[in-house]
């Protein structure tokens, strides 16, 4: 396998989806990049491993390097304007590169960072986790988190090209990958029950990292992704699919203390309680309800929210969720495997006494 070349179509936007293996090589970048100088952002635990082999791909070009600190803690505006300063200070130009070696957190800051410096700055995304290489690198979601909730700082920018060299995978820590198998089942759950039944029975193989299994899953979720976004690149309406599990997963990622629990294992207890409520109001079978629950467990990720939190906190983390539009708050709910609808009127008294329940 050379590669796959997703290619992503969608007024005013178009970019290439790169997945495969070695493709740390001048081709796979020469078309994407324009200008003199390539600011390459990492992070202290990435570079040391990649960083190198990076930029020998790009050494026509003069390249800068930042690394920022390793964490979700980190994935802050205080941080983010420490990398713009690094950036202001070599003397970037508008038509410079910059490119994002790392997960989403990396990709996230690197990625807000080209939104707004000099107006708005090409860059390339190159994840090196499984959940950047399925989901953050895909789309053009940007952004830093606030005290009071996750992501509330961004912007939308496009990447010019994606990289996902799956070779990278190699020195991911399993907790990592298991949370980057989170949002494969969610896409799965919005979009694709056929999915969903191959991420049932190929359990096995995805746990023992089958070189082919990790590609049709990488494959299958950005195609999946860069088929909503390309219909609704800014979520003013179907986008918000793809946050399936994370209006209960982020308002748990901001009371637990950012870091504590991963990304993807928020997103996991997320999903189950959007299911859960769904269940609750009759949207859902209970057997897709198992079936949707069992899975997350096959991949040893967490299905129930951490007892040091309490139901009025999450509640309170929830009102700040960017989709809502009033004082209500909006849920994606799953309908059945593959198919999800918006519900933009959840009181919030409905919310905390299910949470109540829910942490019985
Ligand atoms: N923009 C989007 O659309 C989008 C989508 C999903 C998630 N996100 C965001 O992405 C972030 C989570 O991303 P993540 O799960 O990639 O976490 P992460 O970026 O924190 O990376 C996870 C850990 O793995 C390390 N790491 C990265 N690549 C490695 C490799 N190849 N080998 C060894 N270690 C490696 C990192 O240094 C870090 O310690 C969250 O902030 C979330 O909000 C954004
Ligand atoms: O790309 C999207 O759209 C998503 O919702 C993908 C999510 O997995 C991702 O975590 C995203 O950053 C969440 O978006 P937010 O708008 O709720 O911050
Ligand atoms: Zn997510």
């Amino acid at each position: 396998m050379k590669y796959i070349d997703l290619s992503f179509d969608s007024e005013p936007f178009t970019y290439k989806i790169l997945i495969g293996k070695d493709l740390f090589n001048k081709k796979v970048f020469a078309d994407s990049l324009k200008g003199n100088s390539v600011f390459i952002v990492s992070n202290e635990t990435v570079a040391p491993l990649y960083l190198d082999q990076l930029k020998l791909a790009l050494s026509d070009y003069s390249v800068f390097t930042y690394l920022l600190p390793d964490g979700e803690q980190y994935k802050s505006l205080e941080a983010w304007q420490e990398l713009l300063n690094g950036m202001i200070s070599v003397g970037l130009r508008r038509n410079d590169t910059i490119v994002a070696l790392g997960g989403g957190v990396v990709g996230d800051m690197a990625g807000f960072a080209a939104a707004c410096l000099n107006r708005g700055m090409s860059i390339i995304q190159v994840p090196t986790t499984l959940l950047s290489q399925v989901d953050s690198s895909v789309g053009g979601k940007t952004a830093v988190n606030h005290p009071l909730g996750k992501n509330l700082i961004g912007a939308f920018h496009q990447p010019s090209l994606v990289v996902s060299d799956i070779k990278t995978l190699d020195t991911l820590p399993e907790r990592e990958f298991l949370a980057g198998i989170s949002e494969i089942i969610k896409a799965a759950i919005i979009a694709d029950s056929a999915f969903f039944e191959w991420l049932e029975e190929n359990a096995f193989h995805i746990l023992e990292h089958d070189e082919s299994a990790l590609v049709t899953m990488i494959e299958t979720s950005c195609r999946i992704k860069a088929e909503i976004v390309a219909k609704d690149a800014k979520e003013k309406g179907i986008r918000a699919w793809l946050n399936l599990g994370h209006t209960f997963g982020h308002a748990i990622e901001t009371c637990a203390g950012y870091g504590k629990l991963l990304h993807g294992e928020a997103v996991a207890i997320g999903i189950c309680l959007a299911a859960k409520f769904s269940s609750f109001k009759n949207s859902l079978s209970e057997t897709d309800f198992e079936r949707i629950v069992v899975v997350i467990q096959k991949f040893g990720l967490p299905t129930k929210i951490p007892g040091y939190l309490n139901a009025a906190e999450l509640t309170s983390a929830m009102r700040l969720d960017k989709k809502n539009t009033s004082e209500s708050i909006t849920l994606v709910l799953p309908e059945k495997v593959g198919q999800v609808m918006i519900d933009k009127n959840v009181s919030l008294n409905e919310i905390n006494e299910f949470l109540t329940q829910a942490m019985d």
